[in-house]
Formats: structure tokens, C-alpha cells, sequence
């Protein structure tokens, strides 16, 4: 469904990613993992079009995507940083990506899932950053995509919400879509994620299910193995 094909991003003399080659089949979800500053971010903004690769092309089924912008209506889309209109109230936040999507949305129901009834009439620049985040959940949820992308999507979200976010991810798995999730909460990549694709100095270092890098690592969960990994080849 999404093919990465020799990509290559520099940021000055930075090289950022360095010769990407991913495939993403369609439906289930991929952890984007690899430590701080390893490119995940970057690898998200090239599929999506925000951020324009030195080298390399992106295909979304089997079509580059290089220079064109309306494939990006087929995902959702939840960046690490929301920048919200500060005096907006939330529910004319809702209102106003309604308008323009020029769809009904399924605001509701996420409402409701994330318990933010009372946060309707406040100002987005009131909220605590939990529930900035619950609501750019709402946001990203509301209209059916078929690819979702979450850009650490976990970020200052309380127990109660982590499990409705899970319960959510598994229903958009189970209606067939491809979710690519960034993370750092390792225990909720070994909970919800199909595959793992695992960002290092450029590279994959590796890309197949959780199982598979614990057999490669000799480790016994996932947070080791990563800790190992990054221990060896950045510290080494
Ligand atoms: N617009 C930019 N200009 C210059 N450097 C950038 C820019 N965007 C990202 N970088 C650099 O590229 C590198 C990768 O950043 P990126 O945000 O993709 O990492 P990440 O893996 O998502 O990190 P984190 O886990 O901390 O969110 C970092 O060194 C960052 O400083």
C-alpha cells in the first residue's frame, strides 16, 4: 500500500535518512520506532508530503506521490505538536474542521470515548496538554481514512485514555485500515502493533514483528531489546 524507495533526507549537512527502503502492507498496524532525533518524524512528514526528501520516492498504491498533494485526504493525520487557533472553543474547533471537510464527522462518539463533554465550551489555550491531545484525537479520528497516521499519539494521555486510544486503534485494525504509529511506550507497542520498524542512524535496523527482534536480541520484552540495540550500535 505505502512504498518507500531510497530515501534520503538531509537537513544541512545533516543526513538524516539515509537510504530508506520500506514496504507497508495494506491493513494492521506499524510502530515507527528508533531513539530521539532517529528520523521518525522526518520518515511521517516524507509519506505525507509536509517535508520533501533529497533523494528517493514514496508510492501510495503503486503511484509516486512526489509533487502531488490529494492522495494526503486518503490519511488522517495526528502530528506530534498540534498548533490549535489559542481563542478558538473546542467545539468550534469541531465545528470549523466539519465546515471544511464538508462532512458530519463522527465527532460524538470520540467525544464520548474520551470523556470531553466538559471541555466543549473552553478555550483550546485553557486546556491542560492531555486534553489537547484527546482532542486532536478527536480530530483524527473523526473522518474515515483509510491510512492513519499517529504521531505519538500516547503524549501526556492518562491510564484511562491510553486504553480507549488501544480499543480505538483496534477497531480502525479490524475495519481494515493501516495505522503507522510513533512511540516511545514500548508496552503499548507490544499491545497493539503488528509489525515494528526500528529507525537508526539513517537506517532500518530492523523491520518484522516484536517476536522476531526478541529472537534477534536474546532479550525478553521489547523495552530491553531496544534499550540493547541502542546501547550497542550508538554507544559502542
Ligand atoms: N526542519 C528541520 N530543520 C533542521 N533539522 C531538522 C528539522 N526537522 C528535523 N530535524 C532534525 O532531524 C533529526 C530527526 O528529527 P525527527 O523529528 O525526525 O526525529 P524523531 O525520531 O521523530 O525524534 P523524537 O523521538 O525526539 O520525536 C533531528 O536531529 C532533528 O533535529
Amino acid at each position: 500500500m505505502i512504498r518507500v524507495s531510497g530515501l534520503e533526507k538531509k537537513f544541512g549537512r545533516q543526513t538524516v535518512l539515509n537510504g530508506i527502503e520500506l514496504d507497508i502492507a495494506e491493513g494492521g498496524i506499524y510502530a515507527i520506532l528508533g531513539p530521539n532525533g532517529s528520523g521518525k518524524t522526518t520518515l511521517i512528514k516524507c509519506i505525507l508530503g509536509l517535508t520533501h526528501p533529497n533523494e528517493g520516492e514514496i508510492f501510495i498504491h503503486d503511484k509516486a506521490v512526489r509533487g502531488k498533494w490529494k492522495y494526503r485526504n486518503a490519511i488522517n493525520y495526528l502530528p506530534q505538536i498540534a498548533n490549535f487557533p489559542e481563542n478558538l472553543r473546542v467545539k468550534e474547533l469541531f465545528s470549523m474542521i466539519k465546515d471544511i471537510r464538508q462532512s458530519p464527522g463522527r465527532d460524538e462518539r470520540l467525544i464520548e470515548i474520551f470523556n470531553l463533554e466538559p471541555y466543549l465550551n473552553k478555550k483550546l489555550s485553557t486546556l491542560s496538554g492531555g486534553t489537547v491531545q484527546k482532542v486532536n484525537l478527536v480530530l483524527t479520528f473523526m473522518f474515515d481514512s483509510p491510512i492513519v497516521i499517529l504521531d505519538e499519539p500516547t503524549s501526556g494521555l492518562d491510564p484511562l485514555a491510553m486504553l480507549k486510544l488501544k480499543e480505538l486503534i483496534r477497531q480502525e485494525r479490524a475495519a481494515g485500515k493501516t495505522l503507522i504509529i510513533t512511540t516511545h511506550i514500548m508496552q503499548f507497542v507490544e499491545e497493539v502493533s503488528d509489525r515494528i520498524v526500528y529507525l537508526l542512524e539513517g537506517k532500518i535496523y530492523y523491520s518484522g514483528s516484536v517476536q522476531g527482534l526478541l529472537e534477534k536480541t536474546q532479550q525478553q520484552d521489547l523495552e530491553h531489546a531496544i534499550a540493547h540495540i541502542t546501547k550497542q550500535e550508538l554507544y559502542a
